[in-house]
């Protein structure tokens, strides 16, 4: 594992504490109906349960769920959870492995990760840093600083796991795969690095303990406890990484993606014109086997060779391959019926063919409609308020600044914004006034960064900018001329009475370490701080 692992979060008090309402889960925060909501704005900031007191000290913490990022694609087809270990089997399989080691070898394990882990995660790292691809994420300078210390604590909860901790230890194993999928490790590469790890480690205990019935116990506790985290590891790493595929895809689509509306009104128009060609040849009591196959349809043709690859493998998609093979097949069923003299009455046949056509039809035109809507949203890419970058694709660019810093040797930062009692503009002036309220500061903060920077809408009256190749110094003044411009406006509601808005900004560098979402993280933290605080204000996290 590169383990690349968080920080210990902070102990922090939750946002219950500044009797901020949306903290609690008894006020969740309000969704406006028919408005340009997030789905995760819906769940802002929500209880974590703790990696068994390890991750979290706090006992919880509230936070922004940042998983929530990498949006849960709900056209994402799921990875068949038959390939891999389901994490309740793996969680059982070492339990029992636990019962089953003798406790004799688990003292052995025990005083081996005390004594052997420096040794090991050197080991570990020489082999990963021999790999060019690898080495392309990990300096030598963060493997010092950070990984190192990650590796030995990960190895030290492998072999020294708990029956008692298991949900704990599952957690982690998710954890550094998600990491990994984020930073791009390949899965490979870790498996090797891990075989070494564990020759390293079979060498130590046969040194250590004389052959018996312990030394094997040991070795074979080392062999499936690692085996088991690795395939954990796997699992969440390939979901991961299936997840980004297709963000990036999406991203490269909003890139490239011309005249989705004209498609959009071809291909209604091709499913009307089978349709009524279809209405016309039952009116006229043709023989059924006059009749086109929609598969052989414009329509069909289209959706099988162009549309199916451009929805990817959603819901929707599925559906409409499905309802295609349905009419066909209903059609075959019909003409094997209309060929069977006497068998049905013709007519009955032909009306049920009609209904069961026009029900289907009326499916595809909805399905249609929803998969295009789709296929817009990704064309513009954009939130449709504010007209700010759609947060989805904030992956796809922090992956690709995070490569771009190290290969510069520059940096970027991440500021969180939040317009600061953002509910109450909303209670006092209506939420057309709170929309443009968004829109207002939206627009400041497009026009006073630069073109290279991005500017997302993170969620509800939350935005998240990315100032690419800028120093702490320039990322501070940047984010106080950008909360003093916001201070300085006044917006005209449409009762002509001017409304003030202030933000609060929490600033992070990116340090050079390759998972960003530790950057958002520190943003995020301090963006909390900058609200308790007093609002109106900056904070940074460095
Ligand atoms: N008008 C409008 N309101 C929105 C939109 N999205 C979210 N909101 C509202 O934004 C408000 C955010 O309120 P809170 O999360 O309590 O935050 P706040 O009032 O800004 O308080 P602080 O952030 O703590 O300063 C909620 O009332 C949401 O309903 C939108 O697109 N338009």
């Amino acid at each position: 594992m590169i383990l690349i692992l968080y920080k210990r979060w902070p102990a922090r008090q939750s946002r219950l504490d500044d009797g901020d309402a949306r903290a609690s889960a008894n006020h969740p925060t309000k969704v406006v109906p028919g408005r340009a909501t997030f789905p995760q704005a819906v769940v802002r900031w929500r209880r974590l349960p703790t990696l068994n007191g390890r991750a979290c000290r706090g006992g919880v913490r509230w936070r922004r769920p940042h998983s929530a990022l990498t949006p849960p694609a709900p056209c994402a087809a799921p990875m068949p959870t038959s390939q891999f270990l389901s994490e309740s089997q793996a969680a059982a399989e070492w339990r029992e492995l636990i019962a089953q080691t003798r406790p004799a070898a688990r003292a052995v394990l025990a005083a081996a990760a005390d004594e052997q882990l420096p040794g090991l995660a050197d080991l570990f790292y020489e082999h990963m840093l021999a790999d060019p691809h690898a080495s392309m994420f990990i300096s030598n300078e963060q493997v010092r600083d950070r990984l190192h210390a990650s590796l030995q604590r990960w190895l030290a909860a492998v072999l020294t796991a708990a029956a008692d901790d298991m949900n704990g230890l599952i957690a982690l194993q998710r954890m550094v795969g998600d990491v990994h999928a984020r930073i791009g490790i390949p899965v490979n590469l870790v498996a090797r690095a891990t075989r070494r790890l564990k020759r390293a480690l079979y060498d130590a205990l046969i040194a250590r303990m004389p052959p018996s019935d312990d030394r094997s116990s040991a070795l074979i506790y080392v062999s499936q406890a690692t085996d088991i985290a690795l395939e954990v590891m796997t699992a969440s790493y390939s979901r991961s990484r299936e997840q980004s595929a297709k963000t990036d895809e999406a991203y490269r689509l909003f890139s490239v993606m011309q005249n989705v509306g004209t498609e959009r009104e071809r291909q209604r128009a091709a499913l009307l014109d089978w349709e009524n060609a279809f209405v016309y040849r039952i009116a006229i009591n043709a023989q059924l086997d006059e009749l086109q196959k929609m598969a052989a349809s414009d329509f069909g043709l289209w959706f099988h060779h162009k549309g199916q690859p451009a929805f990817g493998d959603s819901r929707e998609a599925q559906s409409v391959a499905r309802l295609i093979v349905e009419i066909d097949e209903a059609m075959d069923a019909a003409m094997a019926a209309a060929a069977v003299p006497q068998s049905v009455e013709p007519m009955a046949a032909r009306i049920a063919l009609l209904n069961l056509v026009r029900d289907a039809v009326g499916q595809l035109k909805y399905l249609l409609g929803a998969l295009f809507e789709q296929i817009a949203e990704l064309e513009t890419g954009r939130d449709a308020l504010t007209h700010l970058l759609n947060r989805r694709f904030i992956p796809t660019v922090l992956r690709r600044e995070v490569v771009l810093a190290a290969q510069s040797r520059t940096t970027f930062s991440v500021l969180m914004v939040d317009i600061d009692h953002f509910k109450a503009i909303n209670d006092q002036y209506g939420h057309d006034a709170g929309d443009l309220a968004l829109q207002t500061v939206a627009a400041l903060l497009v026009h006073n960064v630069r073109g290279s920077d991005y500017a997302f809408r993170y969620g509800g009256e939350e935005f998240l900018l990315v100032l690419v190749e800028t120093t702490e110094s320039q990322a501070r003044t940047i984010a106080e001329s950008l909360r003093k411009r916001v201070e300085q406006e006044t917006i005209s509601s449409k009762s002509g009475e001017g409304i003030k808005v202030t933000i609060s900004i929490g600033l992070a560098m990116h340090t050079g370490h390759p998972d960003y979402e530790r950057t958002i993280s520190a943003a995020d933290e301090a963006l909390y701080r900058a609200k308790k605080n007093g609002r109106n204000r900056t904070e940074c996290a460095f």
